[in-house]
Formats: structure tokens, sequence, C-alpha cells
């Protein structure tokens, strides 16, 4: 076996290349819904917002070159990006946590037309346990092995307090789950072969407002950023 000299999947296909297919796959399903069947790859790099030298590099590592002079097949692209994510098969997924967030989430009818199926809610608060969100009873969280085991759970959903996450995903982890998607603002401890990710919102807005100073007149004047606290210096949140 090589080493490897950059992240990579289990399939040899790098990491970052891994992360734009995502991209990639709702450019395709919005061309296809357009009717669109063949596309060259500045147009479907225009959808995906990355430059054309980039997806040509990102596709080839799925063997897809596309046809010289036409392009990509809309379809057939579309199918091989959805089965390297895997997501020709559906995916059960449990969400933990049904207060603001986790509600949103458990209705929200985009998972499922993405192969993804809320199957089961489950939450601490006894007040909610039976009320119906997105068409799924919210169950006692005491029942998530059983809930793991019966309903072939293979996503975990924390949208719970810090305080109670890690505890949850292990439990979620001894039943046999090995993807979570985490929203608690905390940093999970995991077995290896467990995946994790982190979503948070504040550091994209952080990044968001990182870029934003940067293109502000003054910032683009002097290089620095504007004092803004008291007696000229910066105020650092
Ligand atoms: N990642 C992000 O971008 C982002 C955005 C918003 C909120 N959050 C985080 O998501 C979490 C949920 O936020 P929210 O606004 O929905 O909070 P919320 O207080 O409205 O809901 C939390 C829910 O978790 C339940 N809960 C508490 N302990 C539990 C346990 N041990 N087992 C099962 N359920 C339990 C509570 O009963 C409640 O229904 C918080 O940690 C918050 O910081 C993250």
């Amino acid at each position: 076996m090589t080493a490897r000299t950059q992240a990579e999947s289990p399939r040899g296909i790098p990491e970052a290349t891994v992360a734009r297919l995502p991209l990639y796959l709702r450019a395709l399903t919005l061309l296809s819904d357009e009717g669109t069947s063949t596309c060259s790859s500045e147009a479907l790099a225009v959808a995906a917002g990355v430059n054309s030298a980039m997806l040509r590099k990102d596709l080839s590592h799925l063997g897809s070159y596309g046809t010289r002079g036409v392009g990509y097949d809309v379809e057939h692209l579309r199918y091989q990006i959805a089965r390297e994510i895997g997501l020709t098969t559906d995916r059960n997924v449990v969400v933990v946590g049904l207060g603001n967030l986790g509600q949103a989430l458990a209705n929200y009818a985009g998972f499922r037309t993405r192969g993804f199926r809320v199957v089961a809610l489950l939450d601490a608060d006894e007040r909610l346990h039976g009320t119906v969100v997105g068409g799924v009873a919210v169950r006692p969280v005491h029942d998530l092995e059983r809930v793991v085991a019966d309903l072939d759970v293979a996503i975990g959903v924390l949208a719970l307090p810090a305080s109670a996450a890690q505890e949850v995903a292990d439990r979620l982890v001894a039943a046999g789950v090995t993807a979570i998607l985490n929203f608690a603002p905390t940093v999970l401890s995991v077995p290896e072969g467990v995946e994790v990710r982190k979503v948070d919102l504040s550091t994209e807005l952080q990044i968001l407002a990182f870029h934003e100073q940067r293109r502000s007149p003054s910032y683009l004047a002097d290089g620095e950023p504007v004092a803004t606290g008291v007696g000229g210096r910066e105020e650092v949140r």
C-alpha cells in the first residue's frame, strides 16, 4: 500500500474533492430540474461556484472526463456523484433534542428528497413526548438504544445543549451509530471509525465578518482594522 500524501477518502479521493461533491450534486440537480441533459465543465463550474479546472480535476477522480465538444451527461454524472457520496441508498436519521433547532431540522423536507429519512425524534423533556414534528412523534431519549436498533439508524443529529452532547454521543456510538452531525457547541470525543461533522453557524458568520471587514473602504485604504473601542482600541469580542 502506498503512503497517503494528503487527506484522502478510503477510495483514494482527496477529502477536499469529497467536500465539493455535494456542490456539484446540487448544481446538477438544478440543471436536471431545468431539463438540461448535457453541460460543459465551464457551465457546471459556474453553477457550482468553483473554477472549471478544479471541477475537471475533481471529476477525474471519479473517472468522469466528459465528452469532448459535448461536455457531461447531467443525469449520468448526477448518479455517479450520488453513488460516490453514498446517496443512492436512503439513510435513516435520528434527531436528539427537539427544541428550536431540532424542530426546524425535523420539519425540513429537503432531507427526504436528498436520501435522508428522519425516522426518530428523541428528547429528555417529557412535555414534548408524543408531540408530532414533521410527521414523526417525539419519544423519550431513554428509548435511544431501542430506536437505533429497531429503525436501523445510520446518522445521529445532536441538537441539544453542549452539556448533554457527549453522553448522548457515547450512547449513539455504543448502540452502533458511526456518523454524527453535531450542532452543540462542544468538541465530541469519539472512537476511531466514528465520523463527526460539526456545524457551527457562528463560526461561519465570523468568517463572513472577516471577509466583509477586508472589503470595507477604510480597511482597503490603510490595510488596518477600524478602531471602534474606547480610547481608539479595536473592540475584541
Ligand atoms: N451549530 C449551530 O450553528 C447552532 C445554531 C443554533 C443552536 N445551536 C446549538 O444547538 C443546540 C440546541 O439549540 P436550541 O436553540 O434548539 O435549544 P433548545 O433549548 O430550544 O432545545 C434543546 C432541547 O434539547 C433537549 N435536551 C436537553 N438535554 C437533553 C438530553 N440529555 N437528551 C435529549 N434531549 C435533551 C431539551 O429538552 C430541549 O428540547 C444548543 O446546543 C445550541 O447551542 C447550534
